[in-house]
């Protein structure tokens, strides 16, 4: 087992990356939350084996649980289905030292994690992360929330878990779209932090496609590392140094609202918003074709998007580009790319050059 350390004063957490660890779940989860005696665990239909045998681990320290199942996908990042949890918590019922373990991807991770870091003003939280995509980014660093219907992850909030358990084992049986949409959050790592890094998933892109062991724990590793970097620094997104981790997001979260949350995975969107963030650069100057060319190669080589679905209305992604919470006074503000492995948080790219880019 490794341990990614995530060093935030007295929210400071491990992660602990195992495979296949189940009685090391169960010491984990009691040393996380000592004084638990409760848990709602938070999971998703496709994956309520994975929540039983946490409830089972849960149990064998003398934390008794109840399951909460919502739907899988990213419908349930609503209003509607945390007021379902808050309805599963109030029936336990929870009190301030009940605990809310998330079993699931992201979806099940931002929207759990909000219902405990709102009931009863806040509640202990376990990630259990089974999506690559949860592992490398979602499961760290406590951003959690839902969405509405005019902007993704509009309504959240900054809750760090008390610890995150990581078996790469889960994703074994992770569907091979869901797993692709994972690496985009990882080659972002590359982009934004460790040109090494991006050289190693470029050199090493046919084994992480076929999901060789140590390559998984490697690139998990690595990326809870480089997170974990950012989000000790600028834990609330205060001095501008975690807005990097947003990088092609700005676009990333223009597709996923304008595509009704249906249209294209999280990691889908963000592979294409890396593109178009990168076109923009080169458009301001900042960088070389070459620096986007590398980009587009890898997230091809991964077979995610590098364009945005023509159908979707340019005024309309700027629309929802105007709430992007980077936005200051209603104007974009972007990460763009300076080089391969550095960006920087841009003010005041003009919406003109945001079309242009939107329509090429
Ligand atoms: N909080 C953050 O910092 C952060 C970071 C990145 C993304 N996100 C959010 O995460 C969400 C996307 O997360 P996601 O990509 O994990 O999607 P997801 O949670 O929808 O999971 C993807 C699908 O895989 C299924 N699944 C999960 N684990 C499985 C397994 N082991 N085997 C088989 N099927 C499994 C799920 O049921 C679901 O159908 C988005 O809402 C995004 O905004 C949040
Ligand atoms: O942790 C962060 O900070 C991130 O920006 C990580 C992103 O990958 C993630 O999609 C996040 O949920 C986006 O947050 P938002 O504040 O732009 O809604
Ligand atoms: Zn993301």
């Amino acid at each position: 087992m490794q341990t990614v350390r995530v060093n935030l004063g007295p929210r400071s957490y491990d992660i602990a990356l195992t495979s296949t660890d189940p009685a090391g779940f169960a010491a984990f989860a009691r040393r996380a939350a000592p004084k638990a005696k409760l848990a709602l665990v938070v999971t998703d239909a496709n994956v309520i084996s994975h929540a039983s045998t946490v409830a089972s681990g849960l149990q064998s320290v003398g934390i008794h649980s109840q399951t909460a199942v919502v739907p899988a996908g990213e419908a349930s990042k609503s209003v509607a289905r945390l007021e379902a949890l808050y309805d599963a918590l109030a029936e336990l019922p929870a009190d301030r030292g009940t605990l809310v373990v998330a079993v699931g991807g992201g979806v099940v991770g931002d929207l759990g994690g909000f219902a405990a870091a709102t009931y009863n003003r806040g509640l202990p939280l376990l990630m259990v992360p089974t999506t690559l995509l949860a592992m490398v980014d979602s499961s760290v660093g406590g951003k959690t929330g839902v969405n509405h219907p005019k902007g993704k992850n509009l309504i959240g909030s900054f809750h760090q878990p008390a610890g995150v358990w990581i078996d790469t084992a889960y994703l074994a049986s992770l569907p091979d779209r869901e797993f692709r949409s994972g690496l985009a959050e990882v080659v972002k790592y590359g982009v934004i932090q460790d040109p090494e890094f991006f050289e190693y998933l470029e050199a090493n892109a046919a084994a992480i496609l076929a999901r060789r062991p140590d390559t998984l724990v490697h690139i998990v590793a690595r990326s809870c590392r480089l997170k974990a970097d950012v989000v000790e620094q600028d834990e609330r997104e205060e001095t501008g140094l975690r807005a990097i981790l947003n990088y092609g997001h700005t676009f990333a979260h223009g597709y996923e609202t304008v595509g009704g949350y249906g249209a294209w995975l999280h990691g889908e969107a963000v592979a294409a918003g890396m593109v178009g963030e990168s076109r923009l650069a080169e458009r301001l100057g900042r960088i070389p074709v070459a620096v986007t060319d590398r980009q587009v190669r890898l997230l091809t080589a991964f077979g995610l998007p590098i364009a945005g679905k023509p159908e979707w209305a340019t005024e309309a992604l700027i629309d929802v580009m105007r709430r992007d919470k980077k936005s200051q006074a209603g104007k974009l503000r972007f990460v763009l790319p300076t080089r391969l492995g550095h960006v920087e948080l841009v003010d005041g790219v003009s919406e003109d050059l945001v079309r242009e880019v939107l329509r090429t």
